[in-house]
């Protein structure tokens, strides 16, 4: 029996569609047009990817896009300033700091020099507090986004098994704990983890987030399991080229599983699509107005 493919990039477009909506409804009703600021420092090829394609979808649902690139040698006092400029700024609803920032910055002090409230990615200490005590947050887009998908395709998870595998800051954490609020028995496995097979095999939802290209084999899924493959790695392909795999072995897991992510096609396009519902829910909080529809967890 061959799994359900979780349709990511249609998911995602039906999400901006609605985003849209609520953004002119916005902008008539109110005269607030949600803007997001991204900050690109240094010039990493598939950043650039990332930047433009988040751009391009900010204009389309109607959103104001800030794009601010800064040299690879700018100094971490200039990005606080310019962090700084664009909290103060009522025109930006929401910023985000592309990562891995250059070797020279302190990460963790530029994420938590933006304020809270328009913290999009959901990075800074005050919104994974939020989160880890199951407060109102600014959630992580890429578990947001998987989230959403286990939502789509399960409706109640109260009581099954779930496993995330990577433990970072970014997405393992902050998926554990959403998992947790949907009443799931929560495992986060890491590259310690023994036995990690025997662990991902007890597992119902399986969300996969190493960074390791096809990692996790066929013969760990357990039959019937939905499987949500965060990874997005770049290897080389036939004639010289490069294509994108997940960190699930996509062909044998999706043999075994009752439904999985494609790579690509799947947590990524979800990811932008939670940006821009982010970036909606930070305009309508700082103005008072009711949280989005269907867009916030
Ligand atoms: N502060 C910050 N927030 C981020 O959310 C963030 C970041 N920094 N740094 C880089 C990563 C990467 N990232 C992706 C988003 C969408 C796709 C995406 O849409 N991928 C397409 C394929 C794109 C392609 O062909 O290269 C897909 O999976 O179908 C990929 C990667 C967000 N990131
Ligand atoms: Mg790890």
């Amino acid at each position: 029996m061959s799994a359900t493919i979780i349709d990511g990039k249609a998911f995602a477009a039906d999400i901006r569609s609605r985003v849209a909506e609520q953004v002119a409804a916005l902008k008539t009703d109110h005269g607030i047009t949600p803007g997001l600021a991204v900050v690109l420092v240094g010039s990493d090829a598939a950043s650039e990817v990332y930047v433009r394609s988040k751009g391009r979808m900010t204009v389309e649902v109607g959103m104001e896009s800030f794009e601010h690139r800064l040299p690879e040698e700018t100094s971490e006092a200039d990005l606080l300033a310019l962090i700084a400029q664009l909290n103060a700024d009522p025109a930006v609803h929401g910023i985000l700091v592309q990562l891995p920032l250059p070797g020279h910055m302190n990460s963790d002090a530029v994420i938590n020099a933006i304020d809270p409230t328009k913290d999009v990615d959901g990075f800074h200490i005050s919104n994974v507090g939020l989160l880890g005590t199951g407060q109102k947050a600014m959630v992580p887009c890429t578990p947001l986004g998987c989230l959403m998908m286990l939502r789509e395709h399960l409706g109640d998870m109260s009581g099954k098994e779930a496993i995330v595998i990577g433990r970072s800051n970014i997405v393992g954490k902050p998926m554990a704990h959403l998992l947790l609020g949907e009443s799931c028995t929560v495992s986060i496995a890491h590259s310690r983890t023994k036995d990690i097979a025997d662990v991902v095999r007890r597992a119902d939802i399986v969300v996969a987030a190493v960074g390791r290209p096809k990692m996790i084999k066929g013969d760990w899924i357990k039959p019937g399991a939905t499987v949500i493959d965060v990874g997005i790695n770049r290897v080389e392909a036939e004639g010289g080229k490069t294509r994108l795999v997940g960190d699930v072995d996509f062909d044998a897991a999706r043999e075994v599983a009752g439904a999985i992510t494609p790579v690509p096609g799947g947590v990524g396009p979800m990811t932008i699509a939670c940006l821009l519902a982010n970036t909606l829910t930070a305009a309508c909080r700082a103005n008072g107005l009711p949280e989005p529809e269907g867009l916030t967890v």
